[in-house]
Parts: structure tokens; sequence; C-alpha cells
């Protein structure tokens, strides 16, 4: 288990942790989503002792990083991959971390067979791909057998395949009871891997909870509508009847209709009313990735003046509770939404 309180980083004027308090437990896999520069980093070196609070403190398995006896046997972490020694080759590299940590030498061996890397042990590291580095750094990570797992960016560089390995082995290591706690900007990737999410903006949390109700709290499902293609006349009575009784209708590119705002018996009871015949009648969640867009909109320091996020911004859904305000206005509240809260949220005035 990781606990940070009230953790807080400042690098001079610069706030990149910003009171900080979650918990990653044992058992599961725990995603930490933010924008480029949000602190992600600077909170996983915090947790492994290489940088100091400004205020509040992180401890794992409860004690401070730096006062876990022998560290490396329970915490390994992969932050950057590139920081290995060129010049050595791979079995050297990770048996020089094992000396430096007491792990016995076979330990080396084992890793090396598990990542794949077993062929190109007695290879140079300088002359490996993006791939192989990161599944060196993985490697190094589980030299010590540790119970606790830190992982930034653990996908980046491999491929299909490797991205794959990778999401089969976070998933095997928390069902084998360990705490796996796993930053990464690929979305599809943390919805298939994770099942609990920390998110951060601008070194503050703004959500704690599991996958699932993360995509529920800041994202509007709506029902995908389809009527017999016989004309226009059924559609438009269906988007006037359903507009009547208070839905939102939006039409989609390949003919069918966009419902929010009514739950599924109602949108067939209203075509029914009107004598419109249905060809469909789905309900529809969104992803992941478009709920953090959702959520983060407005709160990331790093974007092209051609904003693709612009077209993804999401209708807001009227007489939905969690109804979503893209501008909240000055001296709205900052409110870190924990799964405890329910589906509510409010954004960082900033
Ligand atoms: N040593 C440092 N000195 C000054 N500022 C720093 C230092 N380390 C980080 N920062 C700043 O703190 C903020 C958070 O950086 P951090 O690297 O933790 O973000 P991140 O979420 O990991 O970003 P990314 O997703 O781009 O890797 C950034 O604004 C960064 O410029």
């Amino acid at each position: 288990m990781i606990e940070a309180v009230g953790l807080t980083k400042r690098y001079g004027d610069k706030t990149a942790v910003d009171d900080l308090s979650f918990q990653v437990r044992p058992g599961m896999v725990t995603g930490f989503l933010g924008p480029n520069g949000s602190g992600k980093s600077t909170t996983m070196r915090m947790i492994l002792g290489l940088d100091t609070p400004t205020a509040g403190h992180v401890t794992v398995n409860g004690s401070p990083y730096r006062s876990l006896p022998n560290a490396p046997r329970h915490v390994g972490a992969l932050l950057d991959a590139k920081a290995v020694h060129g010049g050595r080759d791979a079995y050297r590299h990770l048996l020089s971390i094992a000396q430096l940590s007491g792990i016995p030498a076979h330990r080396v061996d084992d890793v090396l067979e598990l990542v794949g890397l077993s062929e190109v042990a007695g290879r140079r590291t300088k002359g490996f791909s993006l791939g192989m580095g990161q599944r060196l750094g993985i490697a190094a990570a589980l030299l010590g057998d540790p119970q606790v797992l830190l992982f930034d960016e653990p996908v980046n560089g491999l491929d299909p395949e490797g991205i794959l390995w990778v999401r089969n082995l976070m998933k095997s290591l928390a069902a084998e009871g360990r705490t796996v706690f796993v930053s990464s900007h690929l979305m599809s990737e943390m919805a298939l891997t994770a099942d609990h999410l920390v998110v951060i903006a601008r070194g503050r949390l703004l959500a704690d909870m599991s996958v699932r109700e993360f995509i529920a709290a800041n994202s509007a499902g709506f029902a995908r509508v389809r009527v017999p293609d016989t004309g226009p006349q059924q559609r438009e009575a269906l988007t006037a009847a359903l507009t009547r009784a208070g839905a939102q209708v939006l039409p989609e590119q390949d003919g069918a209709l966009r419902v929010t705002g009514l739950p599924l018996p109602r949108i067939s009871d209203v075509a029914h009313e009107a004598e419109v015949r249905l060809w469909e009648l789905s309900p529809h969640h969104a992803s992941l990735e478009e709920a953090y867009m959702r959520l983060t909109q407005g709160m990331v320091d790093y974007r092209s003046s051609a904003d693709p996020q612009i077209g993804m911004r999401p209708a807001p859904v009227p007489g939905r509770s969690d109804g979503w305000d893209p501008d909240p206005g000055p001296g709205a509240p900052f409110q870190p939404v924990h799964a405890a809260d329910g589906p509510t949220f409010s954004k960082d005035p900033r």
C-alpha cells in the first residue's frame, strides 16, 4: 500500500504537487493519469525518496521509502528506461543493481527470462531499441521480487505485442496481491489495464475512484436510436416527439439519432406513442479517453493552437445532476472527487 497525505512539492514559486492525498491499494492495478506537467513523475519520485516533499508525506507499507530496510526488496520502479549505462550489457547492468541491493544473482536470469531479453543478455544496452530498453527497465523493477511496483509510462515505445505483454504482466502482478501503480497517457490501454484511477492536474487531485465509476461520473451516456430507412418523415416525427418529452436529440452521421436526457424504456414508449417503428435502440457509454478529456478540459498546460480537444467537447446534458459546465467562472470551488463523494465534480477555477 502506498499512502500520500497532503503531499506537496514546490520548486521555487512553481508548485509541482499540491496537497495530494490518496492511497494505492494492493491486489489491483492503479492508473496514475494527468496531463503533461501535472506532477506524476514528481509524485513518483517522492514515493521513492528521490525528492523530498515540501510538505506532507508519503509512505510505502507504512514507512517512508528511505526508512524501509532493504527498500529494493520491497519496492521496484521503472522511472526512466533510458537511465542505463550504455557500455554495459543487459546482464551486467542488472547484476550491478542486484549486487548493490543485496539481491541474489540468480534473479538476474529470472527477470531476463520474464521480460524476454535472455537472448540479448550479452549485448550492450546502448544498441537496444526503445522497446528493449523498456523491457530492461521493467526487469530492473522486478529484480527484488517487490510487493510494491511503480511504473512511469511502461508501454512507451513498445509495439502492440509488447503493450499486450505489459498489460498482462501488470494484471498478473496485481493478481498476486502486489501494489501496482502505473502512469500512462494511453487511455485506451489504461481502460484495459487499470482497476482504479488516481487523476491529477496541476499537481492537484481530480479523481480517486474505480475506472467504471470514473467513466460514469465524467461522461454522459446516450442512446442510439435508428428508424427504418423509409424517408426522413419517421425520423423527424420521432425527433419532435422525443424533444417534446424533454430529450436532446442529435443526428449521427449514419442517419441514427443520438438521444440524451431520457432513459431507454421512455424512448421506446415515446416512439410507440408517435407510431414510429425502431430498428435500433441501444445504450452507449463514453470511453475512458472521453471521460478523461472532459474532466481535464481547461487544466492542460501545453496545447497546440489547433486544439484537437475542441471537437471532443461534449454537449452539456440538461437535467443531469453532474451537468458539465465547461466554464464555471472565477471563484468556482475546486473539489477533488473520491469514489464515496458520488458522481459530482467541479472544475479548478485557475
Ligand atoms: N527539478 C525541477 N525543477 C523545477 N521544476 C520542476 C522540476 N521537476 C519538475 N518540475 C516541474 O513540475 C511540474 C510537474 O512535472 P512532472 O514531471 O512531475 O509532471 P508529469 O505529470 O510527470 O509530466 P509528463 O506527463 O509530461 O511526464 C512541471 O511544471 C515541471 O516543469
